[in-house]
């Protein structure tokens, strides 16, 4: 079997007091693509930067295609790095900006501008070769940042929030293609993230992150429909989290609910909003919220709404949602 893209072993990065990364374990097979997912400072560049050697952990190992390469430059890591800010060379065309890299590892002009026309092809921006980096939308200087990183043909690609500068749409395109893209390159991909949809439609496998630690791993369907704790479940948007006894809740899943059905509970609608109409439905468990679709609304009548719950959805989890 081959050795996997990338093997993290008990890493730890501290920045004075701050505990950045703590003990991350983690491995990134090849063809897979890996979701590091968390809020705004859990540690998730940090980890990154580890991979990619911008920075050098405090005690732990960083393996990439089964080797050690801890104590590597990154100029010797073989991998391609896609951050939130693209950092394109403003001065250089777009070709040339995605054949630097091939042109840096010694690949003579001709050949590595054949290996950047390629890769252009990959992300669908043959024909823009010859524009600078100012002349090109967001979405198009997020894909030359793609195959700038995808023509260096390196086994392991990091992407840092690759889509946080576009808007909704562009994302929602994007997101599409890149997972194709990623199926098509077989390189191992660690995508960190802090939007659970961006997980959702491009990893095969998430690790969720909390405060520098790895708190749940596992295949991103498993770990959105099973969350081990409620921090994780509510991270995930999960709103029904009722309390259950000390130190845990209940967690019962939008899935779980099914209208139309059972006893007709108090219901209370707020105005209807994008994603539908906001219900309270006050339930013995306790208030359970749920978006109604335009249809499901119809079935809101005087007040009141029927609904059952199926049991053998609802789960209850230990209840970790206090300090860190
Ligand atoms: N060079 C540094 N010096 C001091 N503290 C740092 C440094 N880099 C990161 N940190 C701290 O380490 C923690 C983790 O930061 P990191 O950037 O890895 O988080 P993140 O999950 O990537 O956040 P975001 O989603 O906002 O980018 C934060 O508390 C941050 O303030």
């Amino acid at each position: 079997m081959t050795a996997p893209a990338l093997t993290l072993s008990g890493l730890h990065k501290a920045f004075g007091p701050v505990q950045a990364v703590q003990d991350v374990t983690l491995t990134v097979q090849s063809g897979e693509t890996v979701a590091l997912l968390g809020p705004s400072g859990c540690g998730k560049s940090t980890v990154l930067r580890l991979v990619a050697g911008l920075d050098q952990p405090d005690s732990g190992a960083v393996q990439i295609g089964g080797q050690d390469m801890t104590a590597l430059p990154p100029e010797a890591r073989r991998v391609g790095l896609v951050f939130q800010d693209y950092a394109l060379f403003p001065h250089l065309s777009v070709l040339d900006n995605v054949a630097y890299g091939p042109r840096v590892r010694g690949a003579p002009r001709a050949q590595a501008q054949r290996r950047a026309q390629e890769a252009l092809a990959l992300v669908e921006l043959t024909g823009l070769e010859a524009r600078r980096p100012a002349q090109l939308s967001g979405g198009q200087a997020q894909r030359a940042a793609l195959a700038r990183a995808l023509a260096t043909d390196a086994p392991l690609l990091l992407l840092d929030e690759p889509m946080s500068n576009l808007d909704e749409r562009l994302r929602a395109e994007l997101r599409a293609s890149l997972r194709a893209l990623f199926a098509r390159v077989g390189a191992g991909v660690l995508l960190v993230t802090h939007d659970q949809r961006e997980a959702r439609a491009l990893a095969s496998r998430v690790a969720v992150m909390r405060a520098g630690q790895l708190i749940q791993t596992g295949p991103a369907e498993a770990v959105f429909t099973a969350p081990a704790t409620a921090w994780v479940a509510a991270f995930m948007g999960e709103a029904n989290l009722l309390p259950a006894g000390p130190g845990q809740v209940r967690h019962i899943p939008e899935t779980a609910l099914h209208l139309g059905a059972g006893e007709a509970w108090p219901a209370v609608a707020a105005p209807a909003g994008e994603g539908g109409t906001p219900v309270t439905v006050t339930h013995p468990l306790g208030p359970l919220h749920l978006t109604l679709s335009p249809r499901e609304a119809t079935l809101l009548e005087g007040g009141r709404l029927r609904l059952t719950v199926d049991d053998a959805q609802v789960r209850l989890l230990p209840d970790d949602r206090e300090g860190a």
